[in-house]
């Protein structure tokens, strides 16, 4: 199976002594790896090295085979992410927030945004105003916009943050048809293991700034424990090496 995502012995330390330290994880083609943790395990401080938002105090990250320290452009071009809450001008509609977040990329093809719109299920509502869409809608249309330069890989910060439970399993349906349908791979981080837990094949979990448990889910998951009791009962217990299943 092939690496898209290869996470090196990642460290980052904050000024105030909190972080990140010595995380190390690969993502597979196909997968949707569950980046799992309380809220300040660390999980948005690694999507954003990751992304070449903060650069680490040690470690890498290469993405496709290509170094994001040494070679960016080639490392992001089959890359999107949507970073917590989707942001859109409210009084456009999803049609026209998305010509305007296209202007970003060079030679995308005039029908990109509506193949985008299709491929969240917005197209019906497509030349509606934004400040008329649901939550879920609205992170739909935060997609639509990581999807525009057609990603292999895309990176989802909390994309189920503040959503209804129709929002979430809005969220989740669009992200198993982009997988199932398109091939894309997703990294998604979450503090909503159960939400999460339903489509991740494979799972990562963080705790004060370490990665403690990473497998796929159902080899951790033996035994009709729930992802939340896993978890639980991993985060309860004193630190120990990453042990990967
Ligand atoms: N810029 C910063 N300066 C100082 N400390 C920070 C900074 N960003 C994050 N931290 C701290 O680093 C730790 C990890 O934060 P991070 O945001 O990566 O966690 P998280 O798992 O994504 O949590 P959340 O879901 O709450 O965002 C937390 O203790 C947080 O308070």
């Amino acid at each position: 199976m092939d690496k898209l995502l290869e996470v090196d012995d990642l460290t980052q330390c904050y000024p105030n002594g909190r972080g990140v330290r010595n995380v190390s994880f690969d993502v597979m083609k196909g997968d949707i790896f569950g980046f799992i943790g309380p809220n300040g395990a660390g999980k948005t401080t690694v999507l954003k090295i990751i992304l070449g938002l903060i650069r680490p105090d040690q470690g890498s990250v290469r993405i496709f085979g290509h170094h994001v320290a040494e070679a960016f452009e080639q490392a992001m071009s089959h890359v999107g992410c949507l970073i917590e809450t989707a942001e859109a001008y409210e009084y456009m509609s999803a049609y026209d927030n998305l010509k305007l977040s296209a202007r970003f990329y060079r030679d995308l093809p005039k029908t990109r945004i509506d193949q985008v719109l299709e491929q969240v299920g917005l197209t019906p509502y497509k030349h509606e105003r934004v400040n008329g869409y649901s939550l879920g809608m609205k992170q739909r249309l935060g997609l639509a916009s990581a999807l525009l330069s057609d990603p292999k890989l895309v990176l989802l910060d909390e994309p189920s943050n503040g959503l209804d439970i129709e929002g979430m399993a809005d969220v989740r349906n669009t992200v198993l048809q982009l997988s199932r349908e398109q091939g894309i791979t997703f990294l998604i981080a979450s503090h909503l293991m159960h939400d999460l837990g339903m489509i991740a094949n494979r799972i990562g979990i963080m705790n004060n700034g370490s990665l403690i448990r990473i497998g796929n889910k159902d080899e951790l998951l033996q035994g009709g424990t729930t992802l939340e009791q896993y978890v639980l009962s991993q985060i309860q217990q004193p630190k120990e090496a990453i042990r990967n299943v």
